[in-house]
């Protein structure tokens, strides 16, 4: 799925209107029909309070929508204009005038905290007071009104976004933002849905189709694009009947030091679960045994130092190395990444302490080889590139960083982001069971098993990223969020892949009545 930016979406209202013939309000009517049936079919009926804020523009145009279709199916329907500003937008005044049509309580104009309502905690609140049109920050009485919302437990309903995100850009006040319990979006998901500092404001949403034109959302390179299981299922490749382990790959994992050699096989383990043919360890002395009883399949190559890897002499031709996990940023170690990016041709995940260790000597930088996947958390990464300022400005400095190097940056997270250029994909699985040690090691050793069996870079970070969030997933709904331990996403990994086709459990139908 695509996720646009509010000019993009913009743009596509225009282009609907023009090429589908209809007015704007026309739209506005289809928006807020999506809200009313999706009400409708969860409350069939119920004279529940319904309390609909609504603002001045385009967003509150969609409340009055929404509200008149409640009341002409005998709801019970309180209305407010947040009257922050005369400039109201033609579409809300159109809607306006129509409400006369099917109510004489017409709309209670807000104008001050004095307007504030008393609200129950069963009713509902429908939030259409700003939408992607808020261009600047709330204050005096309508963030007074956002605060006395959120004070409030009644279940809180968003219209298109929550009053106080932008689409895509940062949060200004954290303290005026509806924190919505649901948010039905218009079309597209809003880029700000998935990052850390805005998308707890959107713990759950969900995307309303309103007819815009199939062309212009087929044929515009998107903000970024959601990768979900449709998604993923494009990418996966099929195995034939004569395959051998060779079509499959070798793939090198370069990993662990003294007290830390779990990472290296939590990393070869997950290269093999993901389908490379062959995965051979290369570590330091001390791993020898423990790799060798740990992963039989494996096979293992040692550092001529005991403790941390000094030089990495290979006695084959990797199809794919991941390395760096727990490896340590010693001087040798990092002279032994200068040879290995400087000499190998083979597709690359860099991890963990080889990302440190470019970033603390910016030289291995210029013999970075093309099309590499680093993959940092958040503390990686801003060693890496300097402190940022939010998560948007982290995403642009990511960008620049990746088109300077020509390499892909897997931001991992809640919801892990894959850059590639200007290109971003986000991840929608995985889940805070994943925040346990080893986990990243996983990942690294999935995206190398991928790249081994010829995935192309890019691909191998996207699906990786899906897969292992997938199998994440699994664990966690096994055996709770507290429980989920990195080896076991690794285990889940070959569910992960079965999960990618299994059929979604179908809505069971109502018993006939005889
Ligand atoms: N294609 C689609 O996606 C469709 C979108 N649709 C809907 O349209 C919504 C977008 O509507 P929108 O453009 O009118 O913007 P909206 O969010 O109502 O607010 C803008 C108004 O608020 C004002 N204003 C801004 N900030 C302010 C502030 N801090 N404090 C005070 N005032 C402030 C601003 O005024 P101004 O800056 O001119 O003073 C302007 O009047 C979208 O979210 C969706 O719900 C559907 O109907 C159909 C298809
Ligand atoms: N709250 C979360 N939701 C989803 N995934 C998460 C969450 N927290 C962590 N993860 C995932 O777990 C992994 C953690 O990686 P990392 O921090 O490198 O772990 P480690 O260094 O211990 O191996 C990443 O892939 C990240 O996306
Ligand atoms: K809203």
């Amino acid at each position: 799925m695509k996720i646009f930016s509010s000019e993009q979406l913009y743009q596509a209202d225009q282009i609907t209107t023009e090429k589908q013939q209809i007015t704007p309000s026309d739209l506005m009517e289809r928006a807020g029909t999506q809200i009313f049936n999706w009400l409708h079919q969860r409350m069939q009926g119920a004279q529940v309070p319904i309390h609909i804020f609504c603002g001045i523009g385009n967003n509150g145009g969609d409340g009055l929508v929404i509200g008149r279709l409640l009341i002409e199916n005998g709801y019970n329907v309180h209305m407010y204009v947040v009257n922050c500003s005369d400039k109201r937008s033609k579409n809300f005044l159109i809607n306006y005038d129509r409400i006369k049509n099917v109510t004489k309580s017409w709309p209670h104009l807000m104008t001050s905290e004095e307007d504030f309502p008393e609200i129950n905690p069963e009713d509902i609140i429908i939030d259409a007071i700003f939408g992607i049109g808020m261009n600047r920050k709330l204050d005096g009485w309508v963030k007074k009104l956002i605060q006395y919302l959120n004070a409030e437990k009644a279940f809180k309903l968003a219209v298109d976004m929550p009053t106080g995100l932008y689409a895509n850009e940062p949060l200004q006040d954290p303290e005026a933002v509806l924190q919505a319990n649901h948010t039905l979006t218009f079309q597209a998901p809003k880029l700000s849905f998935f990052l850390p500092e805005t998308g707890k404001y959107v713990p759950f949403f969900e995307v309303l189709e309103i007819g815009l034109d199939p062309e212009f959302l087929h044929t515009t390179e998107p903000l970024a694009e959601l990768i979900a299981k449709q998604e993923a299922q494009k990418f996966y490749k099929q195995r034939q009947k004569f395959d051998h382990k060779g079509t499959y790959g070798h793939a090198l994992v370069i990993a662990g030091s003294y007290g830390k050699i779990g990472a290296a096989i939590l990393a070869s383990k997950s290269a093999f679960k993901a389908g490379a043919g062959l995965v051979t360890s290369f570590v330091p002395k001390c791993g020898y045994s423990i790799l060798q009883t740990a992963l039989p399949e494996a096979m293992v190559l040692t550092d001529t130092e005991d403790t941390f890897i000094t030089d990495i002499q290979l006695n084959f031709e990797p199809s794919a190395i991941a390395v760096g996990m727990g490896i340590a940023t010693e001087k040798k170690t990092v002279s032994a990444l200068v040879k290995l990016f400087s000499e190998t041709k083979a597709p690359m995940v860099i991890d963990a302490d080889a990302i440190n260790c470019i970033s603390e000597n910016k030289e291995l930088l210029k013999v970075l080889p093309k099309y590499s996947i680093l993959t940092p958390h958040l503390g990686e990464l801003e060693r890496l590139l300097g402190p940022t300022k939010n998560d948007f400005d982290r995403i642009e400095k990511t960008k620049a960083f990746s088109k300077k190097n020509d390499v892909i940056v897997i931001i991992k997270g809640a919801n892990t982001i894959t850059v590639f250029g200007d290109k971003l994909y986000v991840n929608t699985t995985g889940n805070p069971g994943m925040a346990t040690a080893g986990s990243g090691d996983v990942l690294s050793g999935v995206i190398a098993g991928l790249l081994s069996q010829g995935y192309d870079p890019l691909i191998a970070a996207v699906f990786g990223v899906y897969l292992h969030g997938s199998a994440g997933n699994i664990v966690s709904q096994q055996v709770s969020y507290e429980a989920v331990m990195a080896s076991d996403i690794s285990n889940a990994l070959g569910n992960a892949y079965l999960a990618l086709f299994e059929q979604e459990p179908q809505p069971q139908e109502e018993p006939q009545e005889k």
